[in-house]
């Protein structure tokens, strides 16, 4: 029987075609997005597109099964599309790119998609696309696994909890201090030979970033100063890999392991309740008198470590030309791990620390979680299925509220799930505590690039007063770095143009009312979606009603509701992101609340506004148009 058939028998006609015609986005073609393509495939979605930015690797082999070991070094999106080809009826379209690089992937072109897998294996991207997700109002499958572990969350933006209402748990970090100064576990000198040396020494100049705000870990200024200018001389050892001279290479581990050692135990304070380290003596400091194999599983001698630095240090200052000045650190390239091996090791040894073997730090170093290809499958598995949920396919369970879809987690995923491999309770309603999706209305400004160099603050400030009713004093913010854009005693940069006050394609502005003695606010985050298919001098403003903010945490609900009937001008009714409610800050706590059955009927905006206009902006045009948004049309 053809697959179609079966497919037919179970979601039935109408949502077949349904499905046919979707359109979905899988961003990652990693471990479980190998097998959610493959689910996705079999499960006959229209199109299906496809983003990763990683090329093959051998230790991918052995759960991404499209790849093949020919395939390695090739891209994953591309290799997984030929992959598939023989069993595919989807239109499928491959991209090598990395889903936060907005100029190849702007938020129109998140707009074509109906629905979103991620298969990601990091939290920065992740994060990325919830927050363009929650703009678009576009579901999301989110999933992700570790060993055994695993877990699949739908997000409906506005319906259900989104990515971020629940905190995550940033990876590890140590202050400098530990780091540079004073390590006391094989970690710190993991640390330190991977993130810091090896950049120091391999990395180009442009790429090495010392800041000035991070953790130190300690506040003596002397400890501090003696770390920056350390900085600085290590940086003076790139000149020896530059002069690809391996003859000067115990030079670098005299610099390393017995200067720098020498000047830390200088400082007496931090030897107070600490074991003083032991520099390495001139007679350990030579190179291999014969060629030694390193053995993965063992650790061996300082003075196999040692040797293992001269030849390894080799490797890499022959490489270092020929590579454009620069190598990055990847746990697959052996010169690269056998380099942050030997270097931590020895500091190790110095510090008194046990050394570890490569097969140890490898797993450190690349922050590897042993990969299972079963839990990928039964995610990704989940992850296919419920998306027919989303898309409400099911005609025999039809879906009536989002928030009686499920979400799915392992046992050690949480502590809730007793003795069950597997959890699925029902989804959460939007936390009103959440930093992404519940705090203020959302939107998306569409203009053409030419606004950016046209349209002052000011006249921008303008239309959005009028569009959404806001009274005089406002405040805007650049919500990516919090930056002051404008406010009652700050109009400095009125004038200027957007992209004189650096906003751009991706920018998102947080406007807010700051009236001061009523108890009613509101406030609006835009997004800039910089799109050059449209008309130049567009500018078109969503068509959304911003919810009422109330200010003051003493307010019961009725008086929230009464200043609700009292405002006429401010709306109340359903945002964009389909959020319904009033929104109450409270100030004190520094928290917003939304109070989900406060919904009135609001007066519905008008789209033909008269606007007021700011200076430059003589004869602007609000045009109603088909999607109901307002088009600015610039002269
Ligand atoms: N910002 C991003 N844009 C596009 N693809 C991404 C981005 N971040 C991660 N990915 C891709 O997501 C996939 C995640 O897959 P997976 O968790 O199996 O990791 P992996 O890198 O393939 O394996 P491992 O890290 O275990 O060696 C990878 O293929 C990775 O390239
Ligand atoms: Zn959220």
């Amino acid at each position: 029987m053809p697959r179609e058939t079966n497919l037919v028998k179970i979601i039935g006609e109408d949502s077949f075609k349904k499905l046919r015609s979707s359109k979905c986005l899988l961003v990652g073609a990693g471990g479980i997005g190998s097998e959610l393509l493959k689910d996705i495939i079999l499960m006959e979605f229209g199109e299906i597109h496809i983003v990763d930015l990683d090329t093959i690797d051998l230790s991918n082999l052995n759960r991404q099964f499209l790849f093949r070991q020919k395939d390695i070094k090739q891209p994953k999106s591309t290799t997984a599309v030929k992959a598939v080809q023989h069993f595919n009826n989807s239109k499928l379209v491959p991209y090598q790119g990395n889903v936060m690089d907005i100029s190849a992937f702007p938020l129109h072109w998140f707009q074509q998609f109906d629905i979103v897998f991620n298969a990601l294996d990091n939290l920065a991207a992740r994060r990325y696309v919830n927050k363009i997700s929650q703009f678009l109002s576009l579901p999301l499958l989110e999933s992700g696994t570790a060993g055994f572990d695993g877990y699949m969350q739908p997000i409906i933006p506005g319906k259900t909890e989104c990515f971020e209402c629940t905190k995550k748990e940033t990876p590890k970090t140590f202050p400098v201090c530990t780091i540079r100064s004073t390590p006391s576990q094989p970690i710190h000198c993991i640390v330190w030979a991977k993130n810091f040396l090896f950049n120091q020494l391999f990395a180009s100049e442009a790429s090495i970033n010392e800041d000035d705000d991070k953790d130190w870990g300690t506040d003596d200024s002397e400890e501090i100063k003696r770390i920056k200018q350390e900085t600085n001389e290590l940086h003076e050892l790139q000149k020896i890999v530059i002069s690809k001279d391996v003859s000067r290479i115990p030079e670098i581990l005299r610099k390393l392991f017995v200067q720098d050692i020498n000047k830390l135990l200088a400082i007496e304070n931090l030897w107070k309740t600490r074991t003083r380290p032991v520099p390495l003596s001139d007679s350990q400091i030579k190179g291999p008198t014969q060629a030694i194999k390193f053995d993965s599983n063992s650790v061996g001698t300082l003075q196999e470590q040692i040797s293992h630095f001269f030849t390894t240090t080799r490797k890499l200052m022959d490489r270092y030309a020929k590579e454009q000045n620069h190598i990055e650190f990847d746990k697959d390239d052996a010169d690269t791990l056998e380099f942050v091996v030997t270097a931590a090791n020895i500091r190790c040894h110095i510090f008194n620390i046990p050394m570890k073997s490569v097969f140890d730090i490898k797993q450190i170093a690349g922050n590897i979680i042993p990969a299972i290809a079963t839990t990928n499958a039964i995610i990704a598995g989940l992850s296919s299925l419920i998306s027919l949920r989303v898309l409400n396919l099911l005609e025999y369970a039809p879906v009536t509220k989002y928030t009686d879809l499920n979400m799915a987690f392992t046992a050690k995923a949480s502590n809730l799930s007793q003795n069950r491999y597997l959890s699925n309770p029902k989804l959460a309603p939007p936390n009103c505590n959440c930093p992404v999706c519940s705090k203020v209305c959302r939107g998306v400004i569409r203009l053409s690039s030419d606004c950016l160099k046209k349209i002052k603050l000011s006249d921008l400030v303008c239309l959005i007063r009028e569009k959404y009713a806001f009274p005089n004093d406002i405040s805007l913010l650049d919500a990516s770095n919090q930056r002051l854009l404008l406010d009652y005693d700050f109009e400095d940069l009125n004038d200027r143009t957007l992209s004189e006050v650096n906003l751009g394609n991706g920018s998102i502005l947080l406007f807010s009312d700051e009236e001061g003695d009523t108890m009613v606010r509101k406030s609006i985050e835009l997004y800039l979606d910089v799109n050059d298919e449209l008309p130049h001098n567009t500018c078109r403003l969503p068509d959304i009603e911003v919810p009422l903010l109330k200010v003051g945490s003493n307010l019961s609900k009725n008086e929230v509701e009464e200043a609700n009937k009292r405002d006429n001008d401010i709306a109340t009714a359903t945002g964009s992101d389909g959020v319904e409610g009033i929104v109450v800050l409270d100030e004190d706590e520094g928290d917003i609340i939304i109070d989900t059955e406060q919904v009135n009927e609001s007066k519905k905006r008008s789209a033909d506004i008269e606007v007021s206009g700011g200076p430059s902006i003589k004869r602007a045009k609000l045009v109603n148009e088909l999607n109901n948004s307002d088009v600015v049309e610039l002269d």
